[in-house]
Protein backbone atom coordinates (compact mmCIF):
# COMPACT_ATOMS: atom_id res chain seq x y z
CA UNK A 1 0.00 0.00 0.00
CA UNK A 2 3.42 2.07 1.05
CA UNK A 3 1.33 4.29 2.52
CA UNK A 4 3.91 5.72 5.52
CA UNK A 5 3.26 3.76 8.73
CA UNK A 6 0.88 5.47 11.05
CA UNK A 7 2.71 6.77 14.21
CA UNK A 8 1.73 4.69 17.14
CA UNK A 9 1.47 5.31 20.83
CA UNK A 10 -0.49 9.07 19.74
CA UNK A 11 -3.20 10.57 21.91
CA UNK A 12 -4.84 11.11 18.79
CA UNK A 13 -5.76 9.13 15.48
CA UNK A 14 -7.74 11.70 13.38
CA UNK A 15 -7.56 15.73 13.85
CA UNK A 16 -10.36 17.05 11.28
CA UNK A 17 -8.88 20.46 9.41
CA UNK A 18 -12.09 22.89 7.79
CA UNK A 19 -15.51 23.58 7.50
CA UNK A 20 -17.80 23.52 10.59
CA UNK A 21 -20.94 24.44 9.37
CA UNK A 22 -24.84 23.41 9.64
CA UNK A 23 -27.12 21.60 6.79
CA UNK A 24 -30.43 22.64 7.00
CA UNK A 25 -31.97 19.56 5.06
CA UNK A 26 -35.44 19.62 3.68
CA UNK A 27 -38.67 17.79 5.43
CA UNK A 28 -40.70 18.23 2.90
CA UNK A 29 -39.00 16.01 0.24
CA UNK A 30 -39.71 15.11 -3.52
CA UNK A 31 -40.46 19.06 -3.77
CA UNK A 32 -37.98 22.42 -5.49
CA UNK A 33 -37.21 24.17 -2.26
CA UNK A 34 -39.40 26.80 -2.91
CA UNK A 35 -42.09 24.72 -1.94
CA UNK A 36 -40.28 23.24 1.33
CA UNK A 37 -41.40 24.95 4.68
CA UNK A 38 -39.70 23.43 7.11
CA UNK A 39 -36.17 21.82 7.30
CA UNK A 40 -33.78 20.03 10.24
CA UNK A 41 -30.19 21.45 11.48
CA UNK A 42 -27.23 19.14 11.80
CA UNK A 43 -24.33 19.73 11.93
CA UNK A 44 -22.15 19.26 8.79
CA UNK A 45 -19.03 20.34 6.45
CA UNK A 46 -17.54 17.88 5.14
CA UNK A 47 -14.53 17.65 7.25
CA UNK A 48 -16.77 17.65 10.26
CA UNK A 49 -18.74 14.91 9.14
CA UNK A 50 -15.79 12.76 8.62
CA UNK A 51 -14.73 13.44 11.88
CA UNK A 52 -17.75 12.88 13.14
CA UNK A 53 -17.92 9.44 11.33
CA UNK A 54 -14.32 8.39 12.89
CA UNK A 55 -15.46 9.27 15.84
CA UNK A 56 -18.67 7.17 15.70
CA UNK A 57 -15.92 4.44 14.55
CA UNK A 58 -14.04 4.67 18.14
CA UNK A 59 -11.39 6.51 17.11
CA UNK A 60 -9.89 9.60 18.98
CA UNK A 61 -10.45 12.78 17.12
CA UNK A 62 -10.19 15.99 17.28
CA UNK A 63 -10.48 19.47 15.04
CA UNK A 64 -8.68 22.40 13.85
CA UNK A 65 -11.19 25.16 12.45
CA UNK A 66 -13.27 28.24 13.37
CA UNK A 67 -16.91 28.65 14.64
CA UNK A 68 -18.83 31.64 14.58
CA UNK A 69 -19.24 33.25 18.25
CA UNK A 70 -23.42 32.96 18.34
CA UNK A 71 -25.60 29.76 18.70
CA UNK A 72 -24.50 27.91 15.73
CA UNK A 73 -21.41 28.12 16.58
CA UNK A 74 -21.98 26.66 20.16
CA UNK A 75 -24.41 24.50 18.90
CA UNK A 76 -21.62 22.61 16.60
CA UNK A 77 -18.83 22.87 19.49
CA UNK A 78 -21.31 21.26 21.75
CA UNK A 79 -21.99 18.28 19.56
CA UNK A 80 -18.63 17.62 18.77
CA UNK A 81 -17.99 17.09 22.57
CA UNK A 82 -21.42 15.22 22.85
CA UNK A 83 -19.45 12.92 20.94
CA UNK A 84 -15.67 12.96 22.10
CA UNK A 85 -13.91 15.14 19.72
CA UNK A 86 -11.58 17.09 20.95
CA UNK A 87 -12.13 20.90 20.38
CA UNK A 88 -9.32 22.51 22.09
CA UNK A 89 -8.11 23.80 18.68
CA UNK A 90 -12.06 24.63 17.70
CA UNK A 91 -11.63 28.74 17.83
CA UNK A 92 -14.44 30.81 18.37
CA UNK A 93 -13.84 33.70 16.05
CA UNK A 94 -14.87 37.21 16.92
CA UNK A 95 -14.38 38.84 13.88
CA UNK A 96 -17.99 39.11 13.49
CA UNK A 97 -18.35 35.56 11.23
CA UNK A 98 -21.38 33.80 10.43
CA UNK A 99 -21.90 29.65 10.35
CA UNK A 100 -21.84 28.21 6.71
CA UNK A 101 -25.05 27.24 5.51
CA UNK A 102 -26.01 24.32 3.28
CA UNK A 103 -29.69 24.32 2.28
CA UNK A 104 -30.41 20.81 0.93
CA UNK A 105 -33.14 20.35 -1.71
CA UNK A 106 -34.59 16.55 -1.77
CA UNK A 107 -36.74 16.92 -5.20
CA UNK A 108 -35.99 13.04 -5.77
CA UNK A 109 -33.87 10.26 -4.21
CA UNK A 110 -31.43 10.94 -7.16
CA UNK A 111 -32.33 14.65 -7.98
CA UNK A 112 -30.33 16.79 -4.70
CA UNK A 113 -29.00 19.80 -4.50
CA UNK A 114 -27.38 22.10 -2.07
CA UNK A 115 -27.73 26.15 -1.64
CA UNK A 116 -24.98 26.92 0.17
CA UNK A 117 -24.54 30.53 1.67
CA UNK A 118 -21.03 30.93 2.26
CA UNK A 119 -20.53 34.68 2.75
CA UNK A 120 -18.23 35.77 5.56
CA UNK A 121 -18.09 32.33 7.03
CA UNK A 122 -16.04 31.53 10.06
CA UNK A 123 -14.61 28.66 9.18
CA UNK A 124 -12.52 30.36 6.18
CA UNK A 125 -11.46 32.87 9.02
CA UNK A 126 -9.19 30.14 9.91
CA UNK A 127 -5.50 31.43 10.45
CA UNK A 128 -1.87 30.23 9.95
CA UNK A 129 -1.30 31.48 13.65
CA UNK A 130 -3.92 28.99 14.63
CA UNK A 131 -2.01 26.11 13.36
CA UNK A 132 -0.85 24.29 16.48
CA UNK A 133 2.33 21.77 15.50
CA UNK A 134 2.57 19.78 18.37
CA UNK A 135 -0.97 19.41 18.23
CA UNK A 136 -1.12 18.08 14.48
CA UNK A 137 1.51 15.70 15.77
CA UNK A 138 -0.31 14.50 18.39
CA UNK A 139 -2.46 12.69 15.70
CA UNK A 140 -1.64 9.72 13.88
CA UNK A 141 -3.48 11.50 10.52
CA UNK A 142 -4.70 15.52 9.49
CA UNK A 143 -7.51 14.90 7.18
CA UNK A 144 -7.56 18.08 5.55
CA UNK A 145 -10.88 19.43 3.30
CA UNK A 146 -10.30 21.23 -0.35
CA UNK A 147 -12.83 23.74 0.56
CA UNK A 148 -10.21 25.23 3.43
CA UNK A 149 -8.10 26.12 0.77
CA UNK A 150 -10.72 28.37 -1.28
CA UNK A 151 -9.70 31.52 0.40
CA UNK A 152 -7.44 33.61 2.77
CA UNK A 153 -6.68 32.94 5.25
CA UNK A 154 -7.73 29.74 5.76
CA UNK A 155 -5.77 28.15 2.15
CA UNK A 156 -2.55 29.78 4.63
CA UNK A 157 -3.36 28.07 7.19
CA UNK A 158 -4.33 24.48 5.89
CA UNK A 159 -1.35 24.75 3.50
CA UNK A 160 1.03 25.35 6.38
CA UNK A 161 -1.00 22.59 8.99
CA UNK A 162 0.23 19.92 5.61
CA UNK A 163 3.46 21.02 6.11
CA UNK A 164 3.66 20.70 9.86
CA UNK A 165 1.92 17.50 9.34
CA UNK A 166 4.83 15.77 7.07
CA UNK A 167 6.82 17.33 9.16
CA UNK A 168 5.36 15.36 12.70
CA UNK A 169 5.29 12.34 10.94
CA UNK A 170 1.57 12.82 10.76
CA UNK A 171 -0.15 11.43 7.88
CA UNK A 172 -1.93 13.45 5.28
CA UNK A 173 -5.44 13.08 3.95
CA UNK A 174 -7.01 15.74 1.31
CA UNK A 175 -10.22 15.04 0.06
CA UNK A 176 -10.73 17.17 -2.21
CA UNK A 177 -14.13 18.19 -1.61
CA UNK A 178 -15.07 20.94 -4.42
CA UNK A 179 -17.68 23.40 -3.75
CA UNK A 180 -17.89 25.46 -6.55
CA UNK A 181 -19.70 28.30 -4.23
CA UNK A 182 -16.87 29.40 -2.04
CA UNK A 183 -14.14 29.54 -5.28
CA UNK A 184 -13.12 32.01 -7.38
CA UNK A 185 -12.59 29.99 -10.76
CA UNK A 186 -12.49 26.44 -11.84
CA UNK A 187 -8.56 27.00 -12.31
CA UNK A 188 -7.74 28.34 -8.99
CA UNK A 189 -9.55 25.42 -7.13
CA UNK A 190 -6.94 23.31 -9.31
CA UNK A 191 -3.97 24.83 -8.59
CA UNK A 192 -4.46 25.09 -5.15
CA UNK A 193 -5.98 21.38 -4.73
CA UNK A 194 -2.83 20.89 -6.55
CA UNK A 195 -0.24 22.10 -4.35
CA UNK A 196 -1.95 20.42 -1.55
CA UNK A 197 -2.19 16.96 -3.05
CA UNK A 198 1.37 16.74 -4.24
CA UNK A 199 1.45 16.82 -0.31
CA UNK A 200 -0.83 14.32 0.54
CA UNK A 201 -0.26 10.33 1.44
CA UNK A 202 -3.93 9.92 0.84
CA UNK A 203 -6.00 11.76 -1.75
CA UNK A 204 -10.07 11.11 -2.18
CA UNK A 205 -12.06 13.40 -4.97
CA UNK A 206 -14.79 12.38 -7.38
CA UNK A 207 -13.90 12.09 -11.26
CA UNK A 208 -15.11 15.63 -11.53
CA UNK A 209 -13.24 16.86 -8.91
CA UNK A 210 -9.72 14.92 -9.70
CA UNK A 211 -10.43 16.45 -13.61
CA UNK A 212 -9.76 20.42 -11.74
CA UNK A 213 -6.48 19.09 -10.94
CA UNK A 214 -5.72 17.44 -14.28
CA UNK A 215 -6.44 20.76 -15.86
CA UNK A 216 -3.49 22.00 -14.40
CA UNK A 217 -1.11 20.41 -16.78
CA UNK A 218 -3.06 18.43 -19.13
CA UNK A 219 -6.09 18.52 -20.90
CA UNK A 220 -8.26 16.29 -18.69
CA UNK A 221 -8.85 13.01 -19.80
CA UNK A 222 -10.95 11.23 -17.35
CA UNK A 223 -8.61 8.07 -16.97
CA UNK A 224 -8.84 7.48 -13.30
CA UNK A 225 -5.30 5.57 -13.47
CA UNK A 226 -3.60 8.40 -15.36
CA UNK A 227 -4.90 10.89 -12.79
CA UNK A 228 -3.68 8.65 -10.01
CA UNK A 229 -0.39 7.63 -11.41
CA UNK A 230 0.34 11.73 -11.73
CA UNK A 231 -0.38 12.10 -7.61
CA UNK A 232 1.50 8.87 -6.71
CA UNK A 233 4.79 9.86 -8.20
CA UNK A 234 4.30 12.90 -6.16
CA UNK A 235 3.85 11.49 -2.09
CA UNK A 236 0.73 10.11 -2.58
CA UNK A 237 0.75 6.26 -1.67
CA UNK A 238 -2.94 6.33 -2.05
CA UNK A 239 -5.67 7.44 -4.46
CA UNK A 240 -9.25 7.14 -4.46
CA UNK A 241 -11.54 7.95 -7.02
CA UNK A 242 -14.86 8.17 -6.13
CA UNK A 243 -17.75 7.77 -9.21
CA UNK A 244 -21.20 7.59 -7.27
CA UNK A 245 -23.59 4.82 -7.43
CA UNK A 246 -21.06 3.08 -9.69
CA UNK A 247 -18.44 2.64 -6.82
CA UNK A 248 -15.06 3.88 -6.42
CA UNK A 249 -11.31 2.30 -7.95
CA UNK A 250 -8.57 2.66 -5.44
CA UNK A 251 -4.93 2.79 -6.40
CA UNK A 252 -2.00 2.56 -4.77
CA UNK A 253 1.84 3.44 -5.49
CA UNK A 254 2.97 -0.70 -5.89
CA UNK A 255 0.38 -0.71 -9.48
CA UNK A 256 -2.28 -2.07 -7.72
CA UNK A 257 -5.96 -0.91 -8.09
CA UNK A 258 -8.85 -2.08 -6.61
CA UNK A 259 -12.25 -1.49 -7.88
CA UNK A 260 -15.42 -1.25 -4.99
CA UNK A 261 -18.65 -2.47 -5.03
CA UNK A 262 -21.70 -0.70 -3.85
CA UNK A 263 -24.63 -1.41 -1.59
CA UNK A 264 -28.19 -1.87 -2.23
CA UNK A 265 -30.08 1.62 -0.13
CA UNK A 266 -33.28 2.96 -0.32
CA UNK A 267 -32.16 6.27 -1.35
CA UNK A 268 -33.11 9.30 0.40
CA UNK A 269 -30.56 11.55 -0.52
CA UNK A 270 -27.26 11.26 -2.39
CA UNK A 271 -25.20 13.44 -0.46
CA UNK A 272 -23.06 12.38 2.45
CA UNK A 273 -22.19 9.62 0.59
CA UNK A 274 -18.51 10.46 0.37
CA UNK A 275 -18.34 11.52 4.15
CA UNK A 276 -19.38 8.46 4.87
CA UNK A 277 -17.47 6.23 2.72
CA UNK A 278 -14.52 8.32 3.81
CA UNK A 279 -14.56 8.06 7.71
CA UNK A 280 -15.32 4.46 7.38
CA UNK A 281 -12.33 3.64 4.58
CA UNK A 282 -9.65 6.01 7.11
CA UNK A 283 -11.63 3.77 9.80
CA UNK A 284 -10.05 0.61 7.67
CA UNK A 285 -6.44 2.26 7.19
CA UNK A 286 -5.83 2.82 10.62
CA UNK A 287 -6.58 -0.11 11.46
CA UNK A 288 -3.76 -1.42 8.92
CA UNK A 289 -6.99 -3.56 7.05
CA UNK A 290 -5.96 -4.33 3.59
CA UNK A 291 -7.74 -1.94 0.66
CA UNK A 292 -10.38 -4.24 0.05
CA UNK A 293 -11.56 -4.46 3.45
CA UNK A 294 -11.42 -0.20 3.52
CA UNK A 295 -13.44 0.10 0.30
CA UNK A 296 -15.98 -2.50 1.00
CA UNK A 297 -16.41 -0.96 5.05
CA UNK A 298 -16.91 2.79 2.88
CA UNK A 299 -19.40 1.49 0.35
CA UNK A 300 -21.41 -0.08 3.31
CA UNK A 301 -21.05 2.98 5.64
CA UNK A 302 -22.21 5.33 2.52
CA UNK A 303 -25.28 3.04 1.37
CA UNK A 304 -26.54 3.59 4.97
CA UNK A 305 -26.20 7.42 4.69
CA UNK A 306 -27.92 7.75 1.50
CA UNK A 307 -30.39 5.99 3.22
CA UNK A 308 -30.98 8.40 6.08
CA UNK A 309 -32.18 12.32 6.21
CA UNK A 310 -28.85 13.26 7.63
CA UNK A 311 -25.06 13.26 7.33
CA UNK A 312 -23.95 13.51 10.46
CA UNK A 313 -26.07 12.22 12.65
CA UNK A 314 -26.54 9.11 10.13
CA UNK A 315 -23.06 8.41 10.71
CA UNK A 316 -22.79 4.48 11.36
CA UNK A 317 -21.35 2.28 13.71
CA UNK A 318 -18.98 -0.09 12.68
CA UNK A 319 -22.20 -2.84 13.88
CA UNK A 320 -23.96 -1.22 11.66
CA UNK A 321 -21.44 -1.71 8.35
CA UNK A 322 -20.86 -5.05 9.47
CA UNK A 323 -24.51 -5.69 9.41
CA UNK A 324 -24.83 -4.38 5.89
CA UNK A 325 -22.02 -6.11 4.83
CA UNK A 326 -23.18 -9.24 6.13
CA UNK A 327 -26.70 -8.72 4.48
CA UNK A 328 -25.17 -8.95 1.27
CA UNK A 329 -22.20 -10.92 1.37
CA UNK A 330 -23.11 -12.86 -1.43
CA UNK A 331 -23.89 -10.42 -3.70
N1 LIG B 1 -26.79 5.70 -4.39
C1 LIG B 1 -25.83 5.02 -3.74
N2 LIG B 1 -26.12 3.81 -3.23
C2 LIG B 1 -25.17 3.10 -2.56
N3 LIG B 1 -23.90 3.52 -2.39
C3 LIG B 1 -23.56 4.73 -2.90
C4 LIG B 1 -24.50 5.55 -3.60
N4 LIG B 1 -23.87 6.69 -3.99
C5 LIG B 1 -22.60 6.59 -3.55
N5 LIG B 1 -22.41 5.42 -2.91
C6 LIG B 1 -21.15 4.94 -2.31
O1 LIG B 1 -20.50 6.06 -1.72
C7 LIG B 1 -19.22 6.26 -2.34
C8 LIG B 1 -18.94 7.74 -2.48
O2 LIG B 1 -20.04 8.32 -3.16
P1 LIG B 1 -19.82 9.59 -4.11
O3 LIG B 1 -21.18 10.07 -4.47
O4 LIG B 1 -18.90 9.20 -5.20
O5 LIG B 1 -19.06 10.60 -3.16
P2 LIG B 1 -19.42 12.15 -2.94
O6 LIG B 1 -20.64 12.15 -2.06
O7 LIG B 1 -18.20 12.68 -2.24
O8 LIG B 1 -19.65 12.72 -4.29
C9 LIG B 1 -19.30 5.54 -3.67
O9 LIG B 1 -18.01 5.13 -4.11
C10 LIG B 1 -20.20 4.36 -3.34
O10 LIG B 1 -19.44 3.32 -2.74
O1 LIG C 1 -19.92 19.96 3.09
C1 LIG C 1 -20.89 20.72 3.31
O2 LIG C 1 -20.82 21.90 3.66
C2 LIG C 1 -22.25 20.08 3.13
C3 LIG C 1 -22.27 18.75 3.89
O3 LIG C 1 -22.45 18.99 5.27
C4 LIG C 1 -23.39 17.88 3.35
O4 LIG C 1 -23.77 16.93 4.32
C5 LIG C 1 -22.84 17.22 2.13
O5 LIG C 1 -22.88 17.77 1.06
C6 LIG C 1 -22.13 15.96 2.30
O6 LIG C 1 -21.17 15.95 1.28
P1 LIG C 1 -20.82 14.60 0.46
O7 LIG C 1 -20.64 13.49 1.47
O8 LIG C 1 -19.57 14.95 -0.23
O9 LIG C 1 -21.97 14.36 -0.45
Amino acid sequence: MTLPPFAAGRPLDVIGLGRLCIDLNANEIHRPMEETRTFTKYVGGSPANITIALARLGEKTGFIGRVSDDQHGRFITRYLEERGIDTSHVITDKSGSVTGLAFTEIKSPTDCSILMYRDNVADLKLEPGDIDAAYIGSAKALLVSGTALAASPSREAALKAIHVARECGTVVIFDIDYRPYTWTSREETGIYCSIAAAKSDVILGGREEFDLLDAVYETPHGDDRRTAERWLRESAGIVVVKRGGDGSTVYARDGRSWTGRTFPAQVVKTFGAGDAFAGAFIHGLLHGWDIERCQLFGSAAASIVVASHSCSDAMPTAEQIEGVIGRYANG
